[in-house]
């Protein structure tokens, strides 16, 4: 009989900073906690300190640090290399302010000892040794944990470059000398250290993989510039948002719609329905998240591009959140630095079948040009489709083509591209009044001429 491997126990570690407000800093960690389970693991308690900030050598104040070790059964000594601690008024400003642990952990005697530790914020290599040493579990950060899902849920085969890309570049600075190992190298490469040798091996896979994306991405950059000129919508926004779910709405298609962070990990592109002529394409995209490691935004690069060559996005919010401003405010200053903000957008505030009347109304002061609405109303998707359709139709132009009838072969083109609104014959081809968007008009004459 096989026995399922026992599911890895995690103790999660938040600094609330001074700018962080207990409603944000509360969300983290739950948003954290949710981030942990999407790995598989198992969040068994929660330790939570009020400090100026996140750079001390540990992390946490010792007696915190102490609190975390007793979890997970370490000694809570870092050993001779920790800094100092904090100084006397950091530290009356800490102790003053020291929250309670949330959760408690699991007190039954027999339970295992949690072999993770993950801590909600981006750390030091040596801020991961230093607690590792105290705590005596292994140590991730929030950054850590992003790349780690991306890893084992990529599919694609641009998004699994990336990724491995994105986490050898987060491996790299945080490979130590393995216990045994720290001696030199014989033979070529002599004077090396093994950990030189890791971190070159590192580098050149980089560059390797550098190579191998660029040629998958000029694939995908072409089909996507075959698509340009199409009516095209992408859905974006915050993870767990209900893009899928609208996409789904929208589309009828089966994309994966599930209650779980990073659901979606690729680009899909699929037809409004019901079809729509000319017809418009709608994109579901990856989600975004709070402290998006940077080599990961690089790894969003289809999704990205997707959102630039749309003619219209759709940010999706999960209306029913309390942080729906700052999770609106991540995706928009994602887009932002790819240059996205300069194409036309509307707000989607989804889920609002969990908004009260109250909360309704004071959303609508708020956004009075947002679309309210439930994924799951199917009337509320159709008055989306309309929408759409509708801004589409805003863009578009009439115009004449001539079809040579040498080039009749076109005619395909011309009825993927725009509506036809009448055709006739004369001496030089088939004389076809339509409407469509100008650069669509254009680039059929192009092939016309
Ligand atoms: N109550 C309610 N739940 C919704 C609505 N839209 C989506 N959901 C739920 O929210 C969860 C996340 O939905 P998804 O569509 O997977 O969200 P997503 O934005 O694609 O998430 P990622 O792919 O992880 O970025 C699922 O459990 C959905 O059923 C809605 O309008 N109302
Ligand atoms: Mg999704």
């Amino acid at each position: 009989m096989e026995t399922k491997a026992p599911t890895p126990r995690a103790v999660l570690v938040g600094i609330q900073t001074p700018e962080v407000d207990d409603i944000a800093h509360a969300a983290s960690l739950e948003e954290l906690g949710r981030l942990v389970k999407t790995l598989g693991y198992e969040v068994v308690g929660e330790v939570s300190q009020r400090r100026e900030g996140t750079g001390a050598g540990s992390l946490l104040g010792s007696g915190k640090l102490a609190e975390l070790a007793a979890l997970t059964g370490g000694t809570g000594e870092i050993g001779t290399m920790a800094p100092k601690s904090t100084a006397k008024a950091r530290q009356r400003f800490e102790g003053a302010a020291d929250a309670p642990a949330a959760r408690e952990p699991d007190e039954e005697a027999s339970a295992p000892k949690p072999e993770f530790v993950i801590v909600d914020h981006e750390l030091s290599p040596s801020q991961i040794r230093n607690l590792e040493r105290a705590t005596g579990a292994q140590v991730l950060d929030r950054t850590g944990v992003i790349v780690e899902i991306f890893h084992r849920h990529a599919n694609t085969r641009e998004a699994k470059l990336q990724v491995e890309m994105a986490r050898l570049k987060y491996v790299a600075p945080r490979l130590r000398e393995s216990s045994g190992g720290g001696g030199r190298q014989q033979g070529p490469g002599a004077g090396e250290t093994t950990l030189d040798l890791d971190r070159r091996k590192i580098r050149d896979r980089i560059s390797e993989l550098k190579d191998q994306l660029e040629a998958v991405q000029r694939d995908a950059d072409n089909r996507r510039s075959a698509r340009r000129d199409q009516l095209r919508v992408a859905l974006v926004g915050y993870t767990n948002a209900g893009k899928s779910s609208l996409m789904r709405a929208l589309t009828g298609s089966q994309v994966l719609v599930e209650d779980k962070l990073f659901a979606t990990l690729d680009t899909t592109v699929r037809i409004l329905q019901p079809e729509t002529r000319p017809r418009v394409l709608v994109s579901d995209t990856v989600g975004f998240i709070k402290q998006l490691p940077h080599d990961l935004v690089a790894s969003f690069r289809s999704t990205l591009a997707e959102a630039l060559e749309a003619s219209l996005l759709l940010f999706v919010v999960d209306a029913s959140d309390p942080t729906y401003e700052a999770q609106l405010e991540v995706s928009r200053s994602v887009l932002r630095e790819i240059g996205a903000d300069a194409v036309p957008s509307r707000l989607v505030l989804n889920k609002m079948d969990r908004v009260d009347d109250a909360g309704r109304a004071a959303l609508a002061e708020k956004h009075p040009d947002a679309i309210m609405l439930s994924a799951h109303a199917p009337g509320d998707v159709a008055a989306l489709r309309e929408t759409l359709i509708a801004f589409f139709e805003a863009q578009m132009e009439e115009d004449v083509l001539v079809l040579p009838y040498a080039k009749q072969g076109l005619i395909g083109e011309v009825y993927e591209s725009a509506r036809v609104l009448s055709e006739d014959y004369d001496e030089k081809g088939r004389v076809l009044k339509i409407r469509g968007l100008p650069g669509a008009i254009a680039r059929l004459r192009r092939s016309l001429a």
